[in-house]
């Protein structure tokens, strides 16, 4: 898959080496060469959680180095450690480094947060969940998850739940052009092929409520109960967390679950974005007039990507599914 070039999305967002900027290097600064690789599982009120690349069940809460400024720090994040990282408790170790980010997913500005914001970085894929009845699917939803995808740096997978209520060829049959790959589950049966996608991967999963996504995060992730509560204990009762968190697969690997998530920030998103996740299209845009929004006509009759089609290098239903996605894009625009 083509790269977008995600990275210029945010700058304050991306900014993730400290010590590059103005700031005068410290004497200090050659201890950090051991600081311990780790990874954020958790985030709460000016305190991180992480777990150590050489000791993954140690959890080691920290703080944020002054000389890191306001850098955000999110779960995901791949930081050196310096200071006490035994995970004991009481301790507190400082997070020094924040490695440059592969992945980006960002979350949709609401009212009590004027700020677009990523929730979760370095994520490899993103599973999103939905329900193939009870609530009904929202084509919708998945078409902005695959455009964050697609502009973030993650692989989508389709996670199709509750299929002992309903048939999923349906809802199959209209991503098959897109070609992401699919799961389908019940919860009367072992998610196996589930299992094997995220095997030794770091996994973020977003869904609506209701869609089944706790049920499958317990099933994967023997006493996530407790790994949530542990982290959510704020006051609200302790499943309630409200930020993106990382647990354990038994086997290798993560998985990220986001409460809350409910859309993606796609403000800084342009329809050449999303064209150049469809290699077979990228060329051709840039034929396209500038300013060109890539839905084809009425909209956008000079479009070169129609020609793509014609000359029979992309099916038409690639078109179809790609101006599907731009269109999910564009209606944000509208009032
Ligand atoms: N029929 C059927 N019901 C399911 C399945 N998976 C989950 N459910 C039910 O769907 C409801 C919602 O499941 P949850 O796992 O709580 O869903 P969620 O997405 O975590 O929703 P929130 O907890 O609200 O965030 C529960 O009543 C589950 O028992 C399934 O495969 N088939
Ligand atoms: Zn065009």
């Amino acid at each position: 898959m083509a790269r977008s070039d995600w990275r210029k999305l945010d700058e304050s967002d991306v900014r993730v080496r400290p010590g590059k900027g103005t700031r005068p290097r410290s004497k200090r600064r050659p201890a950090h060469a051991d600081a311990a690789p780790a990874m954020v599982t958790a985030v709460d009120r000016g305190r991180w959680t992480c777990a150590v690349e050489a000791d993954p069940g140690r959890a080691v809460t920290a703080m944020r180095a002054r000389e890191l400024g306001r850098t955000p720090v999110v779960v995901g994040d791949r930081v050196g450690l310096v200071g006490d990282v035994s995970g004991k408790p009481d301790t507190l170790a400082r997070i020094v480094r924040v490695e440059e980010r592969t992945s980006l997913l960002r979350r949709t500005a609401d009212d009590t947060d004027p700020y677009e914001r990523v929730v979760v970085a370095n994520a490899e894929q993103l599973l999103i969940v939905t329900s193939l009845s009870d609530p009904p699917p929202r084509t919708g939803f998945i078409d902005r998850c695959l455009v964050a995808c697609y502009t973030g740096g993650l692989e989508p997978v389709l996670c199709l739940t509750k299929s002992d209520l309903a048939d999923p060829a349906e809802l199959l049959a209209s991503y098959s052009d897109l070609d992401v790959p699919a799961v389908v589950t019940r919860y009367d049966e072992e998610p196996e092929g589930l299992r094997e996608r995220l095997d030794g991967r770091v996994s973020a999963l977003v869904g609506h409520s209701g869609v089944g996504k706790s049920t499958l995060v317990n099933r994967l992730v023997p006493d996530a109960d407790l790994a949530t509560g542990e982290v959510s204990a704020v006051g609200k009762g302790r499943h309630t967390s409200v930020s993106a968190v990382a647990l354990p697969l038994p086997d290798g690997g993560w998985v990220i679950d986001t409460p809350g998530v409910r859309s993606f920030g796609l403000a800084h998103v342009t329809a050449d974005d999303i064209v150049l996740s469809f290699p077979e299209f990228a060329e051709a845009a840039e034929e396209c007039p500038s300013g060109c929004g890539h839905l084809g006509p009425p909209e956008d009759p000079d479009c070169a990507l129609d020609e793509v089609v014609e000359g029979g290098q992309a099916r038409p239903g690639r078109l179809a599914s790609l101006r599907r996605l731009l269109a999910s894009r564009a209606g944000l625009e509208q009032p």
